[in-house]
């Protein structure tokens, strides 16, 4: 060896000097890659994954550019036409007339006796035979609906006397006729304002009490989470100066199909966040991250329970949320993993628990629905499915489009991520 090194030319021992150094560099680069907190951001589609990275981002300072936003401004026009165009849809397949208001059905139960409701779950089904927009358990929330809500009978008896031989409303308002017809081409533009007669027709339509009641049964059908809040600016939105707020673009429903990647630092400790689409199509793409992760923060979207899965529009959000943390938490590859989860949309789940009972979709749940109970139960069902003894799975109740509250349970060292990863690594020193 001695040898062979004294026959090196000067070239010779330069290059090995360099060689050793890269060696060096490579060592340490290593050394504080595994000190960077892997984070995985999964969960099944729309339950908020995005939105939390969207929330990282302001609260570690990234911000948005004014690019961010230009592009964000199409998905929030974008997100306004289609949830308009669905409500228009649903009026007709619920059969809801328009200026329907339920505080003005006095006696809902005998309104509802005229009905023939013997029509209810089968005939349900042969009305809506050869449209394949909603599937099987989609039409069954629909007809459990119409047998436990003498409203929604009346809402049917009434559509019935407007209907001409196609089962349409007969007295649809032009504003729903406008929105039906308008061509989101507009949302692609340079400029992106919205054209004049739609916003009128959006603003009017929206005001209509039949409408607002067809938003109050959106269960039943597939509607952006952000359609109220949208709806509620439009006046905001439509002027042509328009540029999105931090709460604008919190609140855009963009499906994930690319992954992103963002970095930064919580108290001494570097994270490398990734947000991963959770579309059933899209999980394929997941397995490729599983390398090195630290933690895994899931999505649930607590609020879905009585819901059905765009996919499918069969199976219930909630089981599938289920079934995809099952196979996630007992994955070999994250025995070690901090786990936390994230009970996402609170703000939706308090104000469904007051007219939808969860003992309707989850007949084990026997308690009383308050929000305390329900949330404590639907915590339980995820711990339960840990099957690795010595993990422990840190829950938290999330509002992500709230940036308060996600500030607080993001950034405490007790709370959140970090409590999960700092507790994970004092674990495997033992
Ligand atoms: N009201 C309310 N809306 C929320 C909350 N969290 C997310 N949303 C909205 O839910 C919609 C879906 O959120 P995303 O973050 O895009 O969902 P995702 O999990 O990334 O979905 P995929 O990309 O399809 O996997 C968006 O319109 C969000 O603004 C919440 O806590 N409350
Ligand atoms: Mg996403």
């Amino acid at each position: 060896m001695g040898n062979c090194q004294s026959g090196l030319t000067p070239e010779d021992r330069e290059a090995m000097a360099v060689t050793k150094q890269i060696d060096v560099q490579l060592k340490q680069d290593n050394e504080v890659s595994k000190q960077v907190v892997k984070l995985l951001l999964l969960g099944a589609g729309d339950t908020g994954k995005s939105t939390i990275l969207k929330q990282m981002k302001l609260i570690h300072g990234i911000g948005f550019s004014n690019d961010e936003r230009k592009a964000f401004k199409s998905a929030i026009m974008i997100n306004i036409i289609t949830s308009a165009k669905t409500l228009v849809k649903a009026m007709c397949q619920l059969k809801i007339p328009f200026g329907f208001d339920p505080g003005q059905i006095h006696d809902p139960q005998s309104q509802a006796d005229n009905a023939h409701k013997g029509s209810c779950a089968e005939g349900l089904g042969r009305e809506l035979g050869g449209d394949n927009t909603l599937g099987v358990s989609a039409m069954s929330i629909m007809a459990a609906t119409l047998e436990r809500n003498p409203v929604a009978l009346a809402a049917r008896n009434l559509y019935r006397k407007t209907e001409d031989e196609n089962g349409k409303d007969t007295k649809q308002p032009a504003c729903a006729k406008v929105i039906e017809a308008c061509d989101v081409t507009f949302c692609f533009s340079d400029d992106i304002t919205m054209p004049s007669d739609v916003y009128a027709a959006i603003l009017e339509f929206w005001q209509d009490p039949g409408v607002k009641y067809c938003y109050s049964r959106s269960n039943e059908f597939q509607l952006l989470d952000a359609c109220a809040y949208y709806l509620d600016n439009v006046e905001r939105i439509a002027r042509p100066d328009y540029f999105p707020t931090d709460q604008d673009i919190l609140s855009a429903r963009i499906l994930t199909t690319r992954v992103t990647e963002i970095n930064f630092q919580v108290q001494d400790i570097p994270f490398k966040v990734f947000d991963l689409g959770g579309q059933r199509s899209e999980r394929k793409k997941w397995v490729p991250y599983f390398d090195d992760v630290k933690a895994i923060l899931f999505l649930v979207a607590i609020s879905s329970y009585n819901q059905v899965c765009f996919e499918d529009n069969c199976t219930n959000r909630m089981v599938e949320s289920m079934t995809l943390f099952g196979s996630i938490c007992n994955h070999a590859a994250f025995r070690r993993t901090a786990m936390v989860v994230f009970m996402n949309k609170i703000d939706l789940f308090r104000s469904k628990l007051e007219t939808c009972p969860v003992s309707l979709y989850f007949p084990n749940f026997t308690g009383l629905c308050t929000y305390e109970n329900a949330s404590d139960f639907f915590s339980r069902q995820f711990v339960l499915l840990n099957k690795f003894p010595d993990k422990k799975i840190y829950v938290h109740y999330t509002w992500a489009t709230d940036t308060n509250q996600i500030t607080k349970v993001l950034s405490t060292r007790q709370s959140g991520p970090v409590w999960a990863v700092v507790k994970q690594e004092e674990k495997l020193k033992k």
